[in-house]
This record gives structure tokens, C-alpha cells and sequence, in this order.
């Protein structure tokens, strides 16, 4: 299937899943196997923030991984700026769940180690990498090993290691969900403020329907799995800039959120029936 664009030739999404299934070989029976992601189509523009809620154990995590190259699609491909991924996705820089950080490196040499591996100039990597630091809010921490940092800290640095890559296309995988709300709310901004002056494609999965809302130009929801596919699209019109503490009273804020949750109540339910089976 070609990756849609409008009559005019806009330019070609930043990241397309082009008709994507994911099927393993079910961890409770090596005889069977389980389809974990089938008929998904989902476009992101370049430049657009979109988070991807479902429930848990759906399958979101899976289709960050074949966005970033890491797992390839059972069938089905994925494009990058119209170009078909083969490995790795070298335009994509991600932030996971867990922890990231070299923990014998200290908060600077781990902010330029990425540039250091594409063979960068020392000098040059480090002046980026404290420039990073700054613009996440560390400036002078950049001596401090891992185990020194607070852990809304440690976030910030691996948003600083992602972000100094430049990448095209960033990918996120609950990045802030260890944090506390506070934290959390405080990196949602700077997330933000970071993404508007830069304007990169975002995907970004979360379990937080608030969050989701709060952050992006569109949500997407996905169906409980098996076969785990997107089931509703959200525009989000609210205003920009946004704080994702205030942007929580707006009353539009309300009603898409009272949309949204009516379209992945009844999933989250499938979805825990299903956890609840397998315990
Ligand atoms: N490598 C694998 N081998 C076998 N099954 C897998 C593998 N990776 C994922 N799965 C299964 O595919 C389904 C989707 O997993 P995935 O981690 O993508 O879900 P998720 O929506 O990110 O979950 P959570 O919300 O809990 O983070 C799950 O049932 C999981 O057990």
C-alpha cells in the first residue's frame, strides 16, 4: 500500500506502519504462536507529536520496537521519510521505560557518547553535549555519575542523550512513568518546549490517557490483543503552548478526554480479563 499524501505531494510521513503484524511464539506454549499486532496503518507526520494509548500488554511497546528497528514486522513494512526501513532506524532516536544510562560513565560522557560512535570530534561532542546538559536544566551536573543524580535527573540526561543526535523522528516508550507526578509533570514541559522549538515527529506510548491527551496533536487508540490494531483517532485541538497541569481544566480537555476514554474503557477491560487469565 503507498503511504498516503495529499493531492498537493506533501511530503511523505515521517513514519509510516504500512498494514503491520507482529506474531511470536506464545511464551506459554513454544507450539503456538500469538499475533500480537495485526492490520495496523498509522501515519505520523513530520513534526507531529502522537501518542498511542491502549491497554496493557496490547502491543504498544511492540510497535515502538518496529519503528526503531529493532523487531521486524511478521508482515508488513514500515517507511521513513518514504524510504522502507531495513534495521535499525538510524533517523529515530528513542527513550525507553527503563533506565538507559551507562552507569560508569558520568552525566556528560553519557550525553555524548551516541556522537562519540558517529565518530564526532571529542572537543566538538562535549561542547554539544554541555550545551544538552544546559538546555535540559543541568548545567554543571555534567561530572555526576548516574548514582548521583535524582531520578527525574537521570530522565532529563537520557532526554539530553536522545535529543543531542538530532534525530528526525523521536520514539518513547513511557519515558517518565517511575516518576513522581510532580517530576513527571515538570519533564512533560520541558518535553514540550524542547519538541516545539525543534518540531520532530513524535511517537509516544503511554498508559496515561491524561498525559496522552495533555502532550499531543493526536491520539490513537489501541484494541485489546490478540491482534491488536488502532480502533480510534483523536485530533487534539487544544491550544499550544501548553501546560500539561493547567491544560487539564480546559473544557475541551474534558470532552476529548470523556471521547477517548469511552472508545478504551471497554479494551482496558478486555485487556485485564486477559492479564487476569494468563496469571
Ligand atoms: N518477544 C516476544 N515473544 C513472545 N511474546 C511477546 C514478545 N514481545 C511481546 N510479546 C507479547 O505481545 C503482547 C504485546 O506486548 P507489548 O510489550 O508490546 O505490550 P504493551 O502494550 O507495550 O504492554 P504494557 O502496556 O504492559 O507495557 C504481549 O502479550 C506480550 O506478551
Amino acid at each position: 500500500m503507498p503511504a498516503p499524501s495529499n493531492a498537493a505531494g506533501a511530503a511523505a510521513p515521517a513514519l509510516f506502519f504500512d498494514d503491520i503484524r507482529c506474531t511470536f511464539v506464545s511464551k506459554d506454549d513454544r507450539s503456538q504462536r500469538y499475533t500480537a499486532v495485526a492490520d495496523t496503518r498509522l501515519a505520523i507526520a513530520p513534526g507531529e507529536f502522537v501518542s498511542v494509548v491502549g491497554p496493557t500488554g496490547c502491543g504498544k511497546s511492540t510497535l515502538l520496537n518496529v519503528a526503531a528497528g529493532l523487531l521486524e514486522p511478521s508482515s508488513g513494512k514500515v517507511t521513513v521519510f518514504g524510504e522502507p526501513l531495513k534495521g535499525i532506524n538510524r533517523r529515530a532516536g528513542y527513550m525507553f521505560q527503563a533506565e538507559a544510562l551507562m552507569p560508569w560513565r558520568s552525566a556528560l560522557d553519557n550525553v555524548v557518547a551516541g556522537l562519540q560512535f558517529r565518530g564526532m570530534a571529542d572537543g566538538e561532542a562535549r561542547a554539544l553535549g554541555e550545551e544538552w546538559l544546559a538546555r535540559v536544566g543541568l548545567a554543571g551536573f555534567g561530572d555526576r555519575y548516574p548514582h548521583q543524580l535524582s531520578g527525574g535527573m537521570r530522565k532529563r540526561v537520557a532526554l539530553a542523550q536522545t535529543l543531542v543526535l538530532d534525530p528526525d523522528i523521536i520514539l518513547m516508550d513511557e519515558p517518565f512513568s517511575a516518576l513522581d507526578i510532580q517530576t513527571r509533570q515538570l519533564m512533560e514541559n520541558e518535553v514540550l518546549d524542547l519538541w516545539s522549538a525543534k518540531k520532530k515527529a513524535v511517537l509516544f506510548i503511554t498508559h496515561d490517557l491524561d498525559e496522552a491527551i495533555a502532550m499531543s496533536d493526536r491520539v490513537v487508540v489501541l484494541s485489546a490483543g490478540p491482534g491488536t490494531h488502532p480502533i480510534g483517532e483523536f485530533t487534539i485541538d487544544l491550544p499550544r503552548p501548553r501546560d500539561v497541569a493547567e491544560i487539564r481544566s480546559h473544557p475541551r480537555f474534558v470532552e476529548l478526554h470523556a471521547q477517548i476514554w469511552g472508545v478504551l474503557r471497554e479494551e482496558v477491560l478486555k485487556g485485564y480479563q486477559q492479564q487476569k487469565k494468563k496469571v
